[in-house]
C-alpha cells in the first residue's frame, strides 16, 4: 500500500426529507486499501458508496468528494468532470446488475463501453482487445466456462463474479461493492470475498465493500469504517474492532451480524 490518496471525502451530509442519512462524514482512502464499510441497516452505507460514484448528490452548502485528485461532487452538485473519475471506479451492486438476456461474455465486454463507441457494443462487434480482456477477466474470476451462457441462467455467485469481471474490463482502479455477498450462500460469498481480496493484494486495486457480515469484514479487510445513523463511529484496523466497539455500533444483539461466530 502507498499513501497516495485515491478518494477524499470531506464533511459529506445527505438528508432525505427529515432523515439525515449521512452526517458530516469525512474519509480519506489511500491507493491499495481494502476497507469494509459496516453498520446497522439504514446507517448510510449505500448512500455513502453511491455518493462516491456520483450516483447520489450530497447536501447543498457543504461537503466534497474527489477521486484520483479530480472532483466527483461538491456542495450538492455533481462535477462536470465526474465521468473521468467514474470510468476508473467499478460499482458492484447486491443485485448483480447484469443484462439477463445477454451472454455472460457480452455483459463483461460491456465494461469497455466508455472506451469504445456504444454502437459497436450494441452490435456485439467487440474489438479484439476487448474480447481478449473479457476472456482474461472471466478466467481471473474463475467462470470462463460460462462465457456463452445467458446471464439470467447463471447462479447468483456466478453473476456476481461476472460483475467483478466487468469492472476489470472497465480497467477500474477502485471497486465499490455494495453488499456484494448479501444474496449469496456462504460458499459463494466467501469466493467473491476471496476474489476481491486477491484483486486488492495482487493487482493493487482499492476496494471498499459494504458488509452485513462482520466476520467477513474482519477476515478480508484491513481497515473497517463503521457508520451508525449517518455518523462515522469507527475508523481503524479490523483487528482493533473489539466486542465493546461492536456493541456500541450494533447494540447488545451484535452477535447476529456474525455468520460464523462472534469473538468472545
Ligand atoms: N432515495 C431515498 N429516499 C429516501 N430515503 C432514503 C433514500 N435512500 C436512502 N434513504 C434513507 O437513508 C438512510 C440510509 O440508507 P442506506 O441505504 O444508505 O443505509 P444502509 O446502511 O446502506 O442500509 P442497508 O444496510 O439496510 O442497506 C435510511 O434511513 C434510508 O431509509
Amino acid at each position: 500500500m502507498t499513501s497516495d490518496p485515491v478518494l477524499s471525502i470531506r464533511a459529506v451530509s445527505k438528508t432525505f426529507g427529515s432523515r439525515k442519512a449521512l452526517n458530516a462524514v469525512s474519509l480519506d482512502v489511500a491507493r491499495g486499501e481494502m476497507i469494509a464499510l459496516i453498520g446497522p441497516s439504514g446507517s448510510g452505507k449505500s448512500t455513502l458508496l453511491r455518493s462516491i460514484d456520483g450516483l447520489q448528490t450530497i447536501d447543498e452548502g457543504e461537503g466534497a468528494i474527489s477521486a484520483f485528485g479530480g472532483p466527483v461532487q461538491a456542495k450538492g452538485r455533481v462535477s462536470d468532470q465526474v465521468r473521468k473519475a467514474r470510468i476508473r471506479i467499478g460499482f458492484i451492486a447486491q443485485q448483480f446488475n447484469l443484462v439477463g438476456r445477454l451472454s455472460l461474455f457480452s455483459n463483461v465486454a460491456l465494461g469497455s463501453l466508455g472506451r469504445i463507441p456504444l454502437v459497436r457494443g450494441l452490435l456485439g462487434a467487440w474489438p479484439r482487445e476487448t474480447r481478449e480482456a473479457a476472456m482474461a477477466a472471466l478466467h481471473r474470476v474463475g467462470i470462463s466456462d460460462y462465457a456463452g451462457q445467458r446471464a439470467n441462467t447463471l447462479s447468483g455467485g456466478q453473476q456476481q463474479r461476472g460483475a467483478i469481471a466487468r469492472a476489470l474490463v472497465q480497467k477500474a482502479k477502485i471497486i465499490l461493492a455494495d453488499e456484494p455477498v448479501a444474496s449469496l450462500d456462504p460458499v459463494s460469498a466467501r469466493k467473491v470475498m476471496e476474489i476481491l481480496r486477491d484483486l486488492n493484494a495482487s493487482d493493487g486495486l482499492t476496494v471498499i465493500v459494504t458488509l452485513h457480515q462482520v466476520d467477513y469484514a474482519l477476515r478480508y479487510c484491513d481497515r473497517v469504517v463503521a457508520l451508525k445513523a449517518g455518523n462515522k463511529v469507527y475508523d481503524g484496523p479490523a483487528d482493533a474492532l473489539d466486542r465493546d466497539k461492536l456493541i456500541e455500533i450494533y447494540g447488545p444483539e451484535f452477535e447476529e451480524v456474525f455468520w460464523e461466530g462472534a469473538p468472545q
